[in-house]
């Protein structure tokens, strides 16, 4: 079995990949479409990438690439404590530039913002790319963010510790593959569901039709946002988590109404949650 993720090792995405599959059956990739290709190839059994952020809300290249296919749905969300590190080979005033993956550069925009003012910030692939890059250049007057394991993995100094703007910094990963099967899960507590939703055009109302088939059928949902459906300015699509518990078969008939409306929904995965702190 092969498993995907966005690498290198020890990014954070690797830490969740690590906490339901074996570390040998783990094959590193270089971004998001980079990973999602490899699995819609079928060179991989699945795929792990992130999905949200709890600071900086959804990761949209993973968003993207999977409104509108049809091959591909979640089989398990990860949840992690996100905590950044400030790395460097050694410790200086001023640096010349502060590396990391944006989302990371983002989490810790306040620290960054008070300790380092003014000093360039360069986003690249990931965060352990940045330590990696470190460990490569150890003259260059450069820090990076990320994770303590990519600090131990590239013997880098932590130069300040838990930098991320708030203590309850999460991510939500999800497992993804190509196989169909709706997959029976132990886990009967802790499930969601994920719809893509498109509304027909210019009819009023039609956001509040679709959310009354959920309102009145009393389904739970976690979430509802909006992403632009890059056709013209204005036109989106609807992301919508749902909590599931006895309510599956509610949740058919509330989309056989929705479809009803002339929505397009799309079925993005029924998935357990595991949840580590
Ligand atoms: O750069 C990494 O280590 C990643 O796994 C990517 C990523 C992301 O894209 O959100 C994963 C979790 C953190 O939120 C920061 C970065």
């Amino acid at each position: 079995m092969k498993v995907g993720y966005l690498g290198p090792k020890s990014s954070f995405t690797f830490q969740a990949a690590s906490e339901l599959f074996a570390e040998d059956t783990l094959v590193p990739f270089a971004s998001i479409p980079l990973t999602l290709e490899q699995l819609e190839a079928k060179k991989i059994d699945f795929a792990v990438v992130p999905i949200e952020n709890s600071l900086e809300g959804s990761v949209h290249a993973t968003v993207d690439h999977l409104f509108g296919q049809s091959s591909i749905t979640v089989k398990e969300e990860v949840i992690l404590p996100i905590r950044q590190q400030l790395l460097g080979t050694h410790s200086m005033e001023q640096p010349e530039k502060i590396l990391s993956h944006p989302q990371a550069l983002a989490q810790t925009k306040q620290y960054l913002k008070n300790h380092y003012p003014g000093v360039p910030l360069e986003a690249v692939s990931s965060t352990t790319f940045a330590a990696q890059y470190l460990a490569k250049h150890s003259r260059e007057k450069v820090l990076a963010i990320a994770s303590e394991k990519a600090a131990q993995e590239y013997n880098l100094k932590i130069i300040a510790a838990d930098i991320q703007d708030n203590v309850m910094n999460q991510t939500r990963f999800w497992v993804l593959s190509t196989e169909k099967k709706k997959k029976k899960t132990t886990n009967q507590q802790n499930k969601k569901a994920t719809l893509f939703i498109t509304l027909p055009a210019n009819l009023p109302g039609a956001l509040h039709q679709v959310l009354a088939a959920f309102a009145w059928r009393e389904i739970d949902l976690a979430k509802i946002e909006s992403r632009p459906l890059k056709t013209h300015l204005g036109e989106y699509f609807f992301i919508i988590d749902i909590v599931l518990n006895e309510n599956e078969a509610l949740l058919e008939n509330a989309i056989t109404e929705i479809e009803l409306l002339h929505a397009k929904v799309q079925w993005v995965g029924r998935y357990p949650i595991n949840k580590f702190t």
